[in-house]
């Protein structure tokens, strides 16, 4: 039984100085139900992706839904962790629900507030996704992580100086026009190439506009199955929805092929039938440009070492021959944690139902999402067409 997206909401991402994870949680449950014209009495299921690790004192956090609503009581909410991808696991797991048929609505939530924690402890956070007896102590927390695999591209495939560059300006002009993005300003190429105060080195080649931003912020999702939807207000339908768990430690693989995001979209792409060039968009993981360039490589866009040669190319740019991340990416957007991925599916949905706004990709049919935890191990591909 293929599931369907029907309705959606999203907060603003950012510091949201007057939000508390709650209140953010509690406003897209609500605005997701309205835009789906359902109400709580209608919803079988929740789930929750929430991530955490020492972001928030309150843990536990499935119920902060039941917040939204005295209507949710008794309803089973689950939260899901799975690192940078916990929004996908979770619409995942509601995707499951329906298909099992132990569900016909499952609400599927996304919420991070990263950022009322201090910088160094953000830093350490984050690293709790990394595997620790390796990466524990990585200095400036992923962005360490994603400078390891920055400098071993390089030595492998040459400078990508400006090809890293690009990406990073591609997404930030594309954030311009989305009015939930943290960042919503045209750096421009040359800003994002070049050393300066205002774009330190990070930690290997990456500099600051190399990475995504620090971010809080949710969205939510209302999933149901293909015959409820086909009598609602629209309906956008999974044609794939794919799930690769790969090892852990990056000792025990080449991290420079992101074989697991390799496999998850060779599934998708099989199951659904069609190939890259039948897609309209891409919103893809681009927690740093060196992974969104590796992730043209592993989806198939790009030769193994040629992703720069596509980005300079303008390939990927909105009007190219697959625009990535006109959303502006986690990059220019935001990357809330447990927020993202339930974000890229809400954000692809409006895209397919024209209802995108400034970002929308003109004539959008179907739309490709690649969410990842860690360094390509969680890794999560949704294909999206719009059929009502
Ligand atoms: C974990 C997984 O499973 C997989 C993943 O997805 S890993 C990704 C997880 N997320 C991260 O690692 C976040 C990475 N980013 C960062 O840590 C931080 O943004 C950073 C270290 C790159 C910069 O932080 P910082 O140096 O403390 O900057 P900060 O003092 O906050 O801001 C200074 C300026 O830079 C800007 N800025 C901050 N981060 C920026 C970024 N990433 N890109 C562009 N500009 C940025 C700010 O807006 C500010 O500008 P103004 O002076 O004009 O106001």
């Amino acid at each position: 039984m293929t599931a369907c997206i029907v309705g959606w909401a999203h907060s603003p991402f950012g510091k949201l100085a007057d939000e508390t994870l709650e209140s953010l949680i509690v406003k897209v449950a609500t605005d997701a139900l309205d835009h789906a014209g359902i109400g709580p009495d209608d919803v079988d299921e929740i789930v929750l992706g929430h991530f955490n690790a020492g972001f928030s004192a309150q843990d536990f956090t499935a119920s902060l839904v039941l917040q939204a609503d005295d209507r949710f009581r008794f309803k089973p909410a689950t939260r899901v962790e799975n690192a940078c991808a916990t929004g996908s696991a979770a619409v995942r797991q509601g995707i499951r629900a329906i298909e099992a048929k132990a569900a016909r609505v499952v609400l599927v939530v996304g919420a991070e507030q990263m950022t009322t924690t201090p910088g160094p402890q953000i830093g350490q956070n984050l690293l709790r996704a990394s595997y620790l007896p390796e990466d524990g102590d990585t200095p400036a927390g992923f962005a360490g992580v994603f400078g390891k695999i920055a400098a071993a591209y390089y030595q492998r495939h040459g400078d990508q100086t400006d090809a890293l560059a690009r990406i990073a300006a591609k997404n930030h002009k594309n954030g311009v026009d989305n009015i939930y993005a943290q960042m919503r300003k045209d750096f421009g190429f040359e800003f994002c190439r070049t050393e300066s105060e205002r774009n330190p080195y990070v930690a290997g080649p990456l500099k600051r506009t190399d990475c995504s931003l620090v971010s809080d912020g949710a969205a939510a999702i209302v999933l149901t199955d293909a015959t409820t939807a086909l009598s609602m207000r629209r309906a956008v339908a999974f044609r794939a929805n794919e799930h690769v768990q790969d090892f852990l430690p990056m000792s025990k693989r080449d991290i420079l092929l992101f074989e697991g995001c390799e496999e998850a979209w060779a599934r998708a792409l099989r199951n659904a039938g069609i190939t890259l060039d039948d897609l309209s968009f891409v919103e893809t993981h681009d927690c740093f440009t060196i992974a969104e360039l590796i992730e043209y490589e592993a989806m198939g866009l790009a030769k193994r070492g040629e992703g720069g040669k596509i980005a300079l190319e303008g390939q990927t740019e909105k009007g190219g021959r697959l625009p990535v991340n006109p959303s502006g990416g986690l990059k220019a957007k935001g990357h809330p944690i447990g927020a993202t991925g339930v974000s890229m599916h809400a954000l692809t949905a409006a895209q397919l139902t024209g209802e995108a706004g400034g970002i929308q990709v003109e004539g959008a049919k179907i739309g490709g999402i690649f969410n990842m935890g860690g360094a390509a191990v969680a890794n999560y591909v949704s294909i999206l067409e719009r059929i009502k």
